[in-house]
């Protein structure tokens, strides 16, 4: 599982550590990683130009000190100083030790734009607000530059703690973070400005109970798929119920039931409009024509896509003792109170605009600010919520706990139709028998996988990622 955690937890961890530590040890672990990821994006260090951006706290001694391990093996090193009297002293001295020189902020940018590595030393976890207006020409330039941009800790000016962007920030190619993820490194639209992520160790232990967001990885994974017992049947292994699809829509029924018929229940049943369309491409469905209430035994429900305005099918599933799943027109119709009311775990799986829907903001709101509405969505509705987009996260019922980050998403999912496959595949997994935060996760993460198989660097539709979901379980299981 890789974790992260917030700021606070950080700078505990790190006071327990360097009270155990000579002074400056663990800013030179940070550095010696620092600096040493820095060389491989080089490639050669001797005679390269290298810009430090350093600002006045210990994010800039990291940058600092990592300098003037770049100009011992040759490179010309000139930090940028912000605040001139406030840099770093022992990072300073020993850059000047080194070699290396530091300006001011004037001529800063030609110095970026002609530079092969610039290093975005400004803020890291103390940062505050957005960046500061004397940096915002330095981002631009930055950006303008050809050069490799490498962030320490976190790119400057994202909210480390949340994913938020609120103004000008560094976009970096390569984020070197020190000890432990922070949650800003894995959300967007922050996450998008730390290019890729490396994790340097620098001995850092933050208790697991303050872990702020969680992102499976392959061996958790596998830990929770249901795999059938020898004396399985198909009863025990779980039957899926999915009320979907409409006249207009019957192609989100089938799509709901295909992917249900790879999360791994041993039945799938249908109860809609769409019931010819869906036993024409998967014979294997058991298709009633009742509503849920005559459908025979279900072990969950999945409730909503492509359902039209049928808010009675909707009610009845809810007043099911079962795990429930509402997605799509079933978070619409859902009244709040059935929702809260409801004994057996709720499942709800917006995208950002269903999610600004329910709770009376914007969708650009809602998607500047994954972490607090998805948070916010599982404390109101006292359900498991699975915000989908660029980043999907999944927060447990009440919101308050450890939120799961999908590691595997990819913009090739961004097609129609690809949320109705995810909606039967969690399905299935909580008539499996996980609960719903591990359903909701494991599917997100099959999904993800799948999309990027099936894509494999081309468009792909939505029915290809409901096929691709075997090879995703295979890959997972290794
Ligand atoms: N934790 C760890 O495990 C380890 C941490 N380490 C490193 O230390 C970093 C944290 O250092 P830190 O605490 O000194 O804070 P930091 O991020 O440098 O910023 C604070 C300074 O910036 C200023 N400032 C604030 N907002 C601003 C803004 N928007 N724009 C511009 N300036 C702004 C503020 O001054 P102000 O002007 O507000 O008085 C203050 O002086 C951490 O990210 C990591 O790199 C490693 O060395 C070792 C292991
Ligand atoms: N930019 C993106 N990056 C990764 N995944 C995305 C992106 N945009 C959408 N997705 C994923 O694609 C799926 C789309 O679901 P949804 O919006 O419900 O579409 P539909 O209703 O057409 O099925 C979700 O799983 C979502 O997380």
């Amino acid at each position: 599982m890789r974790t992260a955690y917030g700021v606070e937890t950080v700078r505990a961890a790190e006071r327990e550590l360097m009270a155990r530590l000579p002074d400056g040890a663990l800013m030179q672990r940070a550095a010696a990683g620092l600096a040493a990821a820095c060389a491989d994006l080089l490639g050669r260090v001797y005679g390269s130009r290298v810009v430090l951006l350093t600002g006045s706290g210990d994010n800039g001694g990291d940058a600092l000190y990592a300098g003037a391990r770049l100009a011992r093996r040759g490179a010309g090193v000139t930090a940028v100083l912000l605040s001139p009297e406030r840099a770093h002293a022992g990072g300073l001295a020993a850059l000047r030790r080194a070699g290396g020189r530091s300006v001011g902020v004037a001529g800063a940018e030609e110095l970026i734009e002609r530079a092969d590595l610039v290093v975005d030393g400004i803020v890291g976890i103390g940062g505050k607000g957005g960046l500061r207006p004397e940096a915002v020409p330095l981002a631009e330039a930055a950006e303008r530059s050809r050069a490799a941009v490498v962030a320490v800790d976190l790119p400057s000016g994202v909210d480390v703690e949340t994913g938020e962007v609120r103004g000008a920030a560094l976009r970096a190619d390569l984020t070197v973070t020190f000890g432990t993820h922070k949650p800003g490194l894995l959300i967007d639209p922050a996450r998008e400005y730390a290019g890729v992520v490396r994790l340097v160790d620098i001995g850092l232990a933050p208790p697991a109970d303050a872990t702020e967001l969680e992102a499976l990885q392959h061996a958790d994974v596998a830990r929770l798929l249901p795999l059938p017992s020898p004396e399985t049947d198909k009863y025990r292994r779980g039957v899926v119920g999915i009320a979907a699809g409409s006249a207009r829509y019957p192609g989100a029924a089938v799509l709901a039931v295909a992917g249900a018929l790879r999360g791994g229940a041993g039945a799938v049943r249908y109860v809609g409009p769409a019931g010819d369309a869906v036993i024409a491409r998967f014979p294997e469905t058991l298709v009633s024509d009742g509503g849920p209430k005559k459908a025979g035994r279900v072990q969950a429900w999945v409730v909503g896509p492509g359902a039209g305005d049928d808010a009675a099918t909707v009610a009845e599933v809810l007043a099911a003792d079962v795990p429930v799943l509402l997605d799509a027109d079933g978070l619409r119709l859902a009244h709040a109170d059935a929702v809260r009311g409801r004994t057996a775990p709720t499942l709800m799986t917006p995208h950002a605009g269903e999610a600004a829907a329910l709770l009376g903001i914007s969708r650009e709101e809602v998607e500047g600010a994954r972490l607090a509405s998805v948070r916010e969505l599982a404390g109101r509705y006292a359900a498991t919520v699975l915000l989908k987009g660029s980043t999907t996260l999944v927060a447990g019922a009440g919101g308050t706990g450890a939120v799961r980050v999908n590691p595997t998403g990819t913009g090739w999912l961004a097609t129609a139709g690809s949320g109705d496959v995810l909606s039967g595949l969690a399905g299935s997994l909580l008539a499996a028998g996980l609960p719903a935060l591990d359903a909701a996760s494991v599917a997100a993460y099959l999904h993800g996988l799948s999309a990027r198989f099936a894509a494999d660097g081309a468009p792909v539709g939505a029915h290809d990622v409901a096929e691709g979901i075997p090879g995703a379980w295979r890959d997972v299981r290794g």
